[in-house]
C-alpha cells in the first residue's frame, strides 16, 4: 500500500511539538507493515538544508498564485516530497512565527499551497508515483481533503489525523476566492465555520477518516469542554473517528545508546543512572544531591498547566524536592517560572530555549517528569519518561490518562504501577501528587519497581502501526490490498 502523508514539520529536519515526532516516526513503523509512505513537507530553510542530491519532479508556474517546485528526497530513512517554494518557506522564523513570535500573516496562503500540492499528488501529478490514500495531520494540512472532495477527479480516500485541536487555523472569508475552491465550497458541509474558513473544520469534516492520537482524548473531544468549538461536527462524524495512541521511536529514544546522555543504562540495570542526575544538577545549577529531582519539558502554556507548576514551586522545594524547566512559550508562565528559579537557586533551574539533546539527558537523569496538562492529546513526554525511568507524575487526562497506571495501592499491590495520576487538574490534586511521588521516591524499592515498570511499558509505535495499517485498508476498495 502506498500512501502520501502531509506534516507541516517532520523530525529530524524540523520540529516545534511532538507532531514533527510522530511525522517522522510512524512511516517508519508502517513500512513494517507494508506501507510504503512519502512525507509532503514545506521547503523550510532547515528542511532544504538537509536535502543530498535531490530530484525534481513537478513544477508549478502558479501553485495558488506562487512559484512552486516538488523535489524527491530520502533523509534519515523518510522518503520526503518537498515543496520548495521560496516566496512561502525561505523565512527567518520558524514554521508558523516570524522572529517576534507572531503569525506569519500569509500563513493561509502557505498552508493552502502545502495542501493543494498534497491533493495534487494524492490525484496522481507526479510521474511515477501514485498514492492509494493520503494521511494529513493538523489544521495546516487540512485543506487536503477538501480539495479532494471538490476537485473533479476520481477520489481519493483520506485520513485526518487531530493533534491539537486548539490549533484550528480559522482565516476570515476574504481569503476564500484565492484557495482555488468552487464557491459552493464556503458551506457549512465544506470549509466554512462560523463565516470563516477553517482548515481543521474543512479536513474533519471532508476527510474519509478522522483520527485523534488517544482514546480518551477521541471521546474528549466530543464533548463542548474539550471540544473547542467543533464538537457538534466531531459527534456527526463519531461513527468515522479513531483514537490511536502514539508510540515513539526506540532507536531515537533508548537509553542503552542515547549518545546526548552522559551514561547509558538499561531498564535491568539503573545503577549507572545517577551519573545523568548529576549531568542535569551541573547543567541547570542546582546543588548535588539525592533528594527528588523532577522536570518540566514543554511548551510553557496554560494547555500544559505551566501556570500550575509555577504555583507548586515553593511547596516542592520545601518538600526537598528540586526542579530543573526546559521550555519556552507564554511570557507570563516563562516570568513565573523564572521567578520560582530566582527565589530557591540551587534547587530550581530553568533553561527557556529549545534544546533537543538536553531533553535527551533530563529524561535519562531526572527522577520525575511533571506533566499537569488540562488537555493533552496524546503526550509524548512521559512515553518517553516510561522508557528513560524518569516517572511520570501527570493529570488524568486525555492520553496521559491511557499510557500512565497510577502508583494506587492495588496497582502498587499488582507491580503494575508506572506513574502518579491525578485529576482534576487543580493546584490541591496536583500538590498532593507531586507530595506523594515524593513519598514514593523515599521508598527506594517501590520507586526502582515504579521505574522497571515504566521501562517494560511498550511504548513502540509496533501495534498502532498495525491499527492505522488496517484503518487505511478499511478504506480503501475491497480487495485492492
Ligand atoms: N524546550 C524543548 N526542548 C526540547 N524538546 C522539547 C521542548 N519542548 C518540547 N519538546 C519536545 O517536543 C515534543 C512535545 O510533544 P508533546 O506530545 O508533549 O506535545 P505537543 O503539544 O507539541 O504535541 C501535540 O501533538 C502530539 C503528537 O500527536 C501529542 O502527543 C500532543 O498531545 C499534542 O498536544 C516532545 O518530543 C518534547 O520532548
Amino acid at each position: 500500500m502506498k500512501v502520501l502523508s502531509v506534516a507541516s514539520e517532520i523530525y529530524p529536519l524540523i520540529k516545534t511539538g511532538g507532531l514533527a515526532d510522530v511525522a517522522g516516526a510512524l512511516p517508519l513503523a508502517l513500512q513494517k507493515q507494508g506501507v510504503a509512505t512519502r512525507t509532503l513537507v514545506p521547503g523550510h530553510p532547515a528542511v532544504m538544508k538537509a536535502l543530498q542530491a535531490p530530484v525534481l519532479s513537478l513544477q508549478y508556474e502558479d501553485l495558488l498564485g506562487v512559484r512552486a517546485e516538488i523535489l524527491e528526497a530520502e533523509v534519515a530513512g523518510l522518503k520526503l516530497l518537498v515543496l520548495n517554494a521560496p516566496d512561502l518557506f525561505d523565512r527567518a522564523g520558524g514554521p508558523y512565527l516570524d522572529q517576534n513570535g507572531k503569525d506569519y500573516g500569509d500563513n493561509w496562503l502557505r498552508f493552502a499551497a502545502l495542501s493543494r500540492a498534497g491533493a495534487d499528488i494524492a490525484q496522481g501529478r507526479l510521474p511515477d508515483w501514485q498514492p492509494d490514500l493520503v494521511h494529513v495531520h493538523d489544521w495546516q494540512t487540512g485543506l487536503v481533503p477538501a480539495y479532494l472532495r471538490y476537485d473533479a477527479a476520481p477520489a481519493v480516500p483520506s485520513v485526518m489525523t487531530i493533534h491539537n485541536i486548539a490549533f484550528q487555523g480559522n482565516f476570515g472569508r476574504e481569503i476564500f476566492p484565492r484557495l482555488g475552491l468552487p464557491p459552493h465550497a464556503f458551506d457549512l458541509e465544506g470549509v466554512e465555520y462560523y463565516g470563516q474558513v477553517g482548515y481543521l473544520k474543512a479536513g474533519i469534516q471532508t476527510a474519509w477518516a478522522v483520527s485523534t492520537v488517544s482514546p480518551s482524548y477521541a471521546e474528549e473531544i466530543l464533548t463542548p469542554e474539550f471540544g473547542m468549538g467543533l464538537e457538534g461536527l466531531l459527534n456527526r462524524r463519531a461513527s468515522d473517528l479513531h483514537g490511536i495512541v502514539n508510540g515513539i521511536d526506540t532507536d531515537v529514544w533508548d537509553p542503552q545508546a542515547d549518545t546526548s546522555i552522559a551514561k547509558n543504562y538499561a531498564a535491568g540495570d539503573l545503577k549507572t543512572r545517577p551519573a545523568n542526575k548529576r549531568a542535569v544538577e551541573a547543567q541547570f545549577g542546582l546543588v548535588e544531591d539525592d533528594g527528588p529531582l523532577f522536570c518540566v519539558i514543554s511548551r510553557l502554556t496554560w494547555q500544559k498547566g505551566m501556570d500550575l507548576v509555577a504555583q507548586l514551586a515553593d511547596d516542592m522545594v520545601a518538600q526537598g524536592a528540586r526542579l530543573a524547566v526546559l521550555g519556552s512559550g507564554d511570557a507570563d508562565l516563562v516570568g513565573a517560572l523564572q521567578a520560582a528559579a530566582a527565589r530557591h537557586p540551587g534547587r530550581i533551574g530553568i533553561a527557556v530555549t529549545y534544546n533537543e539533546p538536553l531533553s535527551h539527558l533530563m529524561q535519562a537523569g531526572c527522577d520525575a517528569i511533571l506533566i499537569p496538562s488540562r488537555f493533552e492529546p496524546c503526550g509524548l513526554t512521559q512515553l518517553y519518561g516510561l522508557r528513560y525511568g524518569c516517572v511520570p507524575v501527570v493529570s488524568r487526562t486525555g492520553g496521559l490518562n491511557d499510557t500512565v497506571i497510577d502508583a494506587n495501592p492495588a496497582a502498587l499491590a499488582a507491580k503494575s504501577a508506572t506513574g502518579v495520576s491525578f485529576g482534576p487538574v487543580t493546584l490541591d490534586s496536583m500538590r498532593r501528587a507531586v507530595r506523594r511521588a515524593i513519598r514514593l521516591y523515599h521508598d527506594p524499592k517501590t520507586w526502582l519497581q515504579i521505574q522497571k515498570q515504566g521501562m517494560k511499558s511498550d511504548v513502540s509505535w509496533e501495534k498502532s502501526a498495525a491499527i492505522y495499517a488496517d484503518l487505511y485498508s478499511s478504506l480503501l476498495p475491497k480487495g485492492s490490498h
